[in-house]
């Protein structure tokens, strides 16, 4: 999507103007008019002492920032400047004298002039080609390309489609992690096979959340249908996370692998290490059962954790009758009825 991976703040920087160029926005509206009409902008979205100083002839317009009032400016030499809470068209016709000294790998003279000030004022601008039909912003020496928004569902449709083949395989890696829990045979390749599609499933969550900003009131189905398919994942990683984490390391966390490179993702080995497990795949792992406990009796971890304290192990809550369960203090007998029926169809379904 963008030219460049861009980080930290400025990362947060390009997403909020990436939302205010969504679909759906007066400034988008704007901008598509006159990508209609051929007629190309160069709109700088802000001002400060630097936007003056580079900025020569043109008038003040002063008035409220509409889509029409955009176009019908664009229409004229020069270029446009905008307030920085955009709400405002300040001046229209203005020729931008930014420093000819600045890199730029733009050819045409508008778009090198945006990329100039976007550079020397530290405001970001949008460029509308007359030329190519494009609208591109223009932050911190980088150019964004500013999609359609049939563009982005191109993309989208296959980032979901990979993210709902992610989330079946993980569906199915944490049943068969289940049934290896309760038989006590989980070794790190297992728990690495569920933690390697949890991780790719967030990494197309992230970038799908990106395409559902980058499209604005066109992207709420998209947004559906990945609230959908995401369901339950902080919480399933949070479980694994305290199920496998070592007794020596307190900081332990699934997070890491965020920033692992993806062919680096598709390794176990290199996925163990990266999580802090033993590099050997056979070596044997326990789990605490958290997160079978709490999923299969759909309770809280605190609750969880005072049931698995009680009876020592996962293995034991098995054996536990009602009246053993409902002797535990804070779970009544409706309650220990559940966990009673939600442990016996689990030991259904893994044969056990
Ligand atoms: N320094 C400047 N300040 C304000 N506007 C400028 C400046 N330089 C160019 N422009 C605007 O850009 C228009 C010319 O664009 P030109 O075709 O040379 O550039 P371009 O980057 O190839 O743009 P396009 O893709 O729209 O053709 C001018 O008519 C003017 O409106």
């Amino acid at each position: 999507m963008s030219k460049q991976r861009v980080l930290g703040h400025d990362e947060e920087r390009y997403r909020r103007y990436r939302a205010q160029l969504a679909p759906g926005t007066p400034l988008r509206e704007g901008l598509e008019r006159i990508r209609a009409g051929h007629t190309g902008a160069l709109v700088v979205l802000g001002t400060n002492k630097v936007v003056e100083q580079i900025s020569t002839g043109g008038f003040i317009v002063d008035t409220d920032f509409t889509a029409t009032a955009l176009r019908e400016l664009a229409k004229m030499d020069g270029g446009i400047v905008v307030s920085t809470d955009l709400g405002t068209i300040i001046s229209a016709g203005v020729h931008f004298t930014p420093s000819g000294e600045l890199p730029t790998i733009e050819t045409g003279t508008r778009h090198r002039t945006a990329d100039r000030i976007a550079l020397q004022s530290n405001i970001p601008v949008v460029t509308v080609s007359a030329s190519m039909s494009t609208i591109a912003l223009f932050m911190s020496g980088l150019r964004y390309p500013i999609e359609s928004s049939e563009q982005i569902f191109v993309r989208a449709e296959q980032a979901l489609a990979a993210l709902s083949r992610y989330r079946d395989r993980l569906d199915a890696v944490t049943r068969e992690l289940s049934g290896l829990e309760i038989n006590r045979l989980v070794t790190v390749g297992d728990l690495v096979k569920a933690v390697q599609p949890l991780a790719m499933v967030r990494r197309l969550d992230e970038e799908l959340q990106g395409y559902v900003e980058a499209l604005g009131v066109d992207g709420r189905l998209l947004q559906l249908q990945l609230f959908e398919l995401t369901s339950g994942i902080d919480q399933l990683a949070t479980l694994l996370e305290i199920d496998y984490r070592p007794d020596d390391r307190s900081d332990f966390n699934l997070d890491v692998l965020r920033h692992l490179p993806t062919g680096d993702l598709l390794d176990l080995q290199t996925v163990a290490t990266a999580i802090g497990l033993p590099g050997d795949l056979d070596h044997h792992l326990e789990s605490r059962g958290y997160r079978l406990v709490s999923q299969t009796a759909q309770m809280g971890t605190a609750m969880a954790g005072t049931l698995l304290d009680h009876f020592g192990s996962l293995q034991a809550m098995f054996g536990a009758s009602r009246d053993d369960l409902a002797s535990v203090p804070g779970v009544d007998k409706a309650q220990a009825l559940a966990i009673r029926d939600g442990l016996a169809r689990l030991s259904e379904q893994i044969g056990r």
